[in-house]
């Protein structure tokens, strides 16, 4: 079976090098200039330098060509996702779609899973989730995520085909705690980030992973995702890479909001539309999310951090 990476950023250019060891590959770039650079260089500079695509790897940007794959692995951001569905419905349709992104809609409070059902309700929905860094995968680091999948056949096939010597699979049945886990720790992340830029500590970063990880659980249980997922690469594993170290970005927003420093608003943060999807959907489902709707106010810039720290620390009260 042949796959397909569409999404030539970071994540999709390190996956398809990584599944290059496992036969040939397909990615797919939007970019008719970026991708012929590529295919010619032999590196994606712009979203991965450093690193060199193998010969097994093939970029092209021309959908039908990438289409042809039985597995296509969805790589681009979380916002990004329904309009590349809809655009290219009509080449997607019944294949295998594994989304690689995290985060939540914000025109819908949907994850990614949701999202390709919704476009697309004929096609076999998954997730690729978890702990890693692209430029790790990219060079062949040790990794291991968690492929979510609920037809329990269909994630079997996937764990197999998408399982490469470096990169270890662990496969769920649960694609909703699977989908809320990689996106709510990027909301966390960017908490974390904010306490350490603004020198409040490595007590209060713990603090944070750990009341996070409470509205993370939460949010999933209401939603019907098992606490084991929870607690799983794509939730905890992931909570712990992306708040404790400055390879990432929403950790890097949130330490640059702390030093009351600007950001470069081209770089892919998925968590600050992921906060505000969630703060709106936790307002809905009368879900109590503190963490959350500070993150909110900090990047709305409603609060300073010594502000948000009080506001916190001021709650009343209450059982862990
Ligand atoms: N980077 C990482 O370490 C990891 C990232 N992820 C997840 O992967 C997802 C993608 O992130 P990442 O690769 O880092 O992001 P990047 O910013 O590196 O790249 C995003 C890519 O998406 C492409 N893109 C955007 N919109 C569309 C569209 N409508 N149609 C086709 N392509 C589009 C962009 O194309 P163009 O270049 O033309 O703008 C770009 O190549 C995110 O959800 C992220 O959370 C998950 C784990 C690790
Ligand atoms: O999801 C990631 C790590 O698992 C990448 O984190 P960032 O998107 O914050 O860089």
């Amino acid at each position: 079976m042949s796959v397909s990476v569409l999404g030539a950023g970071a994540f999709g250019t390190a996956l398809a090098i990584s599944l290059a060891g496992n036969g040939p590959v397909t990615l797919w770039a939007r970019n008719n200039a970026h991708a012929e650079q590529m295919q010619t260089s032999r590196r994606n500079v712009a979203r991965l330098p450093g690193v060199d695509l193998p010969p097994e790897l093939t970029v092209t940007s021309d959908l039908a060509e990438a289409a042809e794959s039985d597995t296509i692995l969805l790589s681009v951001p979380m916002q990004q996702l329904r309009g590349l569905l809809m655009a290219e419905g009509d080449a997607l349709a019944g294949k295998a779609l594994v989304a690689c992104c995290k985060g939540i809609e914000l025109s819908t409070g949907m994850g990614p899973v949701s999202v390709i059902r919704d476009c697309l309700p004929e096609a076999q929905a998954a997730l690729l989730t978890g702990p890693s860094f692209a430029a790790d995968i990219a060079r062949g680091l040790p990794t291991a995520l968690t492929l979510a999948c609920e037809d329990p056949a269909l994630g079997l096939s996937l764990q197999e085909q998408l399982t490469t010597a470096n990169l270890r699979l662990y496969r769920t049945t649960d694609t909703v705690g699977a989908e809320l886990g990689g996106a709510l720790k990027n909301v966390i992340a960017i908490a974390c980030g904010a306490v350490i830029g603004a020198g409040l500590g490595e007590s209060a970063r713990a603090a944070l992973m750990t009341r996070g990880y409470a509205e993370m659980q939460r949010m999933a249980l209401a939603c019907g995702a098992r606490a084991e997922t929870l607690a799983g690469l794509s939730g905890f594993g992931d909570l712990t890479l992306t708040c404790s170290s400055d390879l990432s970005r929403n950790y890097r927003l949130g330490f640059a909001i702390g030093r009351g420093e600007s950001f470069d608003p081209s770089i892919t943060v998925e968590g600050a539309a992921t906060a505000r999807a969630t703060a709106a959907k936790a307002e809905d489902m009368r879900l109590d999310m503190p963490i959350t709707q500070t993150v909110v106010a900090l990047l709305d810039g409603r609060l300073t951090i010594h502000d948000a720290t009080a506001q916190l620390l001021s709650r009343p009260l209450k059982e862990e």
